[in-house]
């Protein structure tokens, strides 16, 4: 099939060449110039394990040709399906901001004015329930001039791809949420998931655009609430003297409970749990209802970072004169999780601003995402190594699980003073250096 993607960040780009990748001619449609460039040259313009290779095989100039980007619109006239990849942040008072979505729509839908047959839209960024039946498609009708359900169809087809493994992902669903509001709009849905779907063996849920946009709240609130009860118990068990990763390790083997995300420390961040917990706790209130459980998942993981640096500033007490004040940390990890150079919602940011408030001197090392870090924060000298953040520092906190920090070992008897405080269980208790872990 002939495919439009507009919006092509994280999620556009990887579902662009993945659909490339399984036979469909695809175009990107983004308005930064230097993601079209940077696609139709061949490469991938955000860090994603197997991205680059999938786009240089179908966009690159020895490629299938099955992959192109574009700034112009028109590019969906060409096409049978759109899928909406825009992003959907939040509003200061928690609640979902539409206003991208509203731009994307309104721009598509007046291309739609000129499309001689029939297309079917699909929004694939997370939105609240209703959104798509009663914000995007009203947009949509009003610009093209068209009946949503007659002239073209409507679906939702939420994405659960997480980053630094987005390619996989997407590749091998757990499901495959199918949401429309009428039959032809699923027909098609069918049709570009069918070689998906067969070769993933995925299950499919077929159901409405506002069932299907619940899903995606729900499984994000879900998983991040679970993360925080994790969180909250290895709270208990450091206060109680216990190893909450033996514990983790012991009940996620009880089926009901499940071995994933449960992994304790410095909580949750990235593009998506944080701005989706608080979208859908905005949407329920807004609707009568206060969703106590998922106001204390925020509680507890907005509480995990300055725990960390309490612990820190406990040790940098006992050990320096001034404590934190004048100290020299190294902050191991920038990004929101390994795999990745996103930082949106890093909880690095809580904890070097923490720091910095108290008097530190911040020396940081990512091995993808210090390039991006000055546009979250300030004053931070970057180190090219874990060993250089290390060498001559007062304290350490780990803030990223890379998997590289596993192997640090006779770097930390560089340090001034040999503090650890390791926010991802990645460093391993060893003679020579104070180590402490915020959960265990
Ligand atoms: N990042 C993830 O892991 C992930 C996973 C699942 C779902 N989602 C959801 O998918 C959506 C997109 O997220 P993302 O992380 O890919 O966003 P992103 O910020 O990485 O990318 C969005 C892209 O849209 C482009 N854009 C902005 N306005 C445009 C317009 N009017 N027309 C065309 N392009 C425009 C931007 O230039 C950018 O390249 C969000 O709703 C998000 O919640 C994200
Ligand atoms: O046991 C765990 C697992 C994760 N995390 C943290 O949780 C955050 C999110 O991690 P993860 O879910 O792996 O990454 P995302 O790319 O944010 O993916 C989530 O958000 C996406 C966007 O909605 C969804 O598509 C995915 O299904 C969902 O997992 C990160 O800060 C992790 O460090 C923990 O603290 N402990």
């Amino acid at each position: 099939m002939n495919l439009s993607i507009v919006g092509s960040g994280y999620v556009g780009t990887t579902v662009a060449a993945c659909f490339a990748d399984l036979g469909h001619d695809v175009v990107n449609i983004d308005i930064d110039e230097s993601v079209v460039e940077t696609i139709n040259a061949g490469d991938a313009p955000i860090h994603e394990e197997g991205l680059a290779e999938l786009i240089a095989a179908h966009a690159g100039p020895e490629g299938t040709g099955r992959l192109r980007a574009t700034t112009d619109y028109d590019a969906v006239l060409d096409t049978d399906v759109t899928f909406l990849c825009l992003p959907t942040p939040q509003n200061d008072d928690g609640s979902i901001d539409l206003s991208v979505m509203e731009a994307g729509a309104s721009q598509l839908g007046a291309t739609l004015a000129n499309k001689l047959d029939w297309h079917t839209v699909v929004v694939k960024s997370t939105v609240v329930p209703g959104s798509t039946a009663d914000t995007i498609t009203p947009i949509l009708e009003r610009e093209s001039g068209k009946t949503a359900g007659e002239d073209f169809g409507i679906g939702m087809n939420p994405e659960f791809l997480r980053e630094g493994t987005a390619v996989h992902d997407f590749l091998n669903p757990d499901k495959v949420v199918l949401g429309a509001d009428d039959d032809r709009a699923l027909a098609d849905m069918r049709d570009v998931f069918e070689a998906l779907i067969a070769a993933a063996a995925a299950p499919v849920v077929e159901t409405d655009t506002r069932t299907a946009e619940m899903i995606k709240y729900a499984n994000n609130a879900f998983l991040a609430a679970k993360i925080s009860l994790i969180n909250d118990i290895g709270n208990i068990c450091k206060a109680l003297g216990v190893d909450a990763y033996e514990v983790a390790d012991a009940i996620g083997l009880d089926d009901r409970i499940g071995a994933q995300f449960l992994q304790s420390g410095v909580g949750w961040g990235g593009s998506c749990f944080p701005k989706d917990v608080r979208a859908i706790i905005s949407a329920a209130q807004a609707a009568g209802y206060d969703p106590a459980m998922l106001n204390a998942a925020v509680e507890v993981n907005d509480r995990q970072p300055a725990r960390l640096v309490a612990m820190l500033a406990d040790h940098l007490d006992a050990h320096r004169d001034g404590g934190v004040d004048g100290a020299i940390v190294a902050v191991l990890g920038l990004a929101f999780k390994p795999g990745t150079d996103d930082m949106r919602n890093s909880r690095a940011i809580p904890v070097i601003k923490d720091l910095q408030a108290r008097g530190a001197t911040i020396i940081a090392y990512d091995p993808v995402a210090a390039d991006n870090a000055p546009n979250y924060v300030d004053d931070v000298t970057y180190a090219d190594s874990a060993a250089a953040a290390l060498d001559g520092a007062d304290a350490a906190v780990v803030v990223t699980d890379w998997d590289e920090f596993a192997a640090l070992d006779e770097e930390f008897d560089a340090m001034a003073t040999p503090i650890v405080v390791d926010g991802r269980r990645i460093i391993e208790r060893r003679d020579g250096i104070t180590y402490e872990g915020l959960t265990w």
